[in-house]
């Protein structure tokens, strides 16, 4: 019988020595990450430069915001594919609750979410939200810069208009003693994503198809970035889009964000032409990100997609070498 080697999620430290572009510790940081991304379609990113200040007071509020009566709850409605409210009990799980904010870094935006949420307004909400919102964009531009050098691209390969859309979720625990899925398992089909949760784990990634690896000990700085199917598509399959899931143990609730690019309509995804040659040739067409995000949320079962949806709308049979 053969024992598989416990297999570890990359943890990338993001020193802020090393964060000045072209230095070694730059180079270095780019490697990692692209090795990552190519192997697991995520990695662990410890980054203080968000304060765990920001990110408790975060999780406070989240506290606040799920006591909030239904009928408000409900008033959160986001223009279709993205979800607004998702009750427990939805499509996703029944110990599941989510709220979408769009566009989180533009402040009326989060105004205008806080004053559904609390007529009387909210402030600190509105200040927490737009702060831990903006720094999180910041850190997802910062790991694309670093793909972009790891292969060597110019600055306008990955550029396109996008929002940074949060969802904050929370997850009831299962009956004593029984393990639930909180969410099921997917991939997600927007261009990136970044994970924060409020240290109960839960995250679980998919290795070597069926192999689900726990994402435990996260440290109180650190955040996971998740390739979604764009970014894969984008990198002509180099990057891996991660398929995760969310499973629910213990007696706690489970409070997490994330932060989702979501590109604006009429972006279309080209893959750089360095990135498609020989070995290897293009394999999906320019993605129309729009259309494809539509299809993806046009029903419940196709949001449970693992990636072939993208392969089905999207790629070329037979790949072509230029
Ligand atoms: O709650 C989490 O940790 C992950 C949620 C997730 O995968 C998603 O919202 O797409
Ligand atoms: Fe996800």
């Amino acid at each position: 019988m053969t024992v598989d080697a416990k297999i570890e999620l990359p943890v990338i430290e993001f020193r802020s020595s090393d964060l000045e572009r072209g230095t070694n510790g730059w180079h270095q940081l780019c490697k990692k990450v692209r090795e990552a991304c190519e192997t697991f379609g995520c990695f662990e990113v410890v980054y203080d430069t968000i304060s765990t200040e920001v990110r408790e007071e975060m999780f406070r509020l989240m506290k606040e915001l799920v006591e909030v009566p239904v009928e408000r709850k409900q008033k959160n409605v986001l223009p279709p594919p993205s979800p607004g409210w998702v009750g427990p009990g939805s499509h996703v799980s029944p110990l599941y609750e989510g709220f979408g904010l769009g566009d989180v870094s533009n402040y009326d935006s989060v105004k205008n979410f806080a004053q559904l949420m609390w007529p009387e307004g909210h402030p600190r909400f509105c200040d927490t939200a737009h702060t831990m919102g903006t720094q999180l964009e910041v850190l997802n531009k910062l790991i694309w810069l670093m793909l972009i050098d790891s292969y060597g691209l110019g600055d306008d390969s990955l550029k396109m208009n996008y929002t940074t859309f949060m969802r904050m979720m929370k997850y009831m625990p299962p009956p004593p003693g029984e393990n639930e899925i909180g969410f099921f398992a997917h991939t997600d089909k927007l261009v990136s994503t970044l994970i924060c949760e409020n240290q109960i784990p839960g995250l679980e990634i998919e290795v070597n198809d069926g192999q689900w690896i726990r994402m435990t000990n996260l440290s109180p700085s650190s955040f996971v970035f998740v390739v979604g199917d764009a970014l894969m598509a984008w990198s002509n399959g180099r990057l891996k889009a991660a398929k995760h899931r969310v499973l629910i143990k213990g007696d706690k609730d489970r409070f997490s964000m994330a932060a989702f690019i979501l590109p604006n309509k009429g972006t279309i995804i080209k893959i750089p032409k360095e990135l498609i040659d020989e070995q290897h040739p293009r394999i999906f067409k320019d993605l129309d990100f729009m259309e494809f995000y539509s299809l993806a949320f046009s029903d419940p079962t196709k949001s449970r997609d693992s990636g072939q949806l993208l392969h089905k709308f999207a790629a070329l049979s037979p790949p072509v070498s230029n």
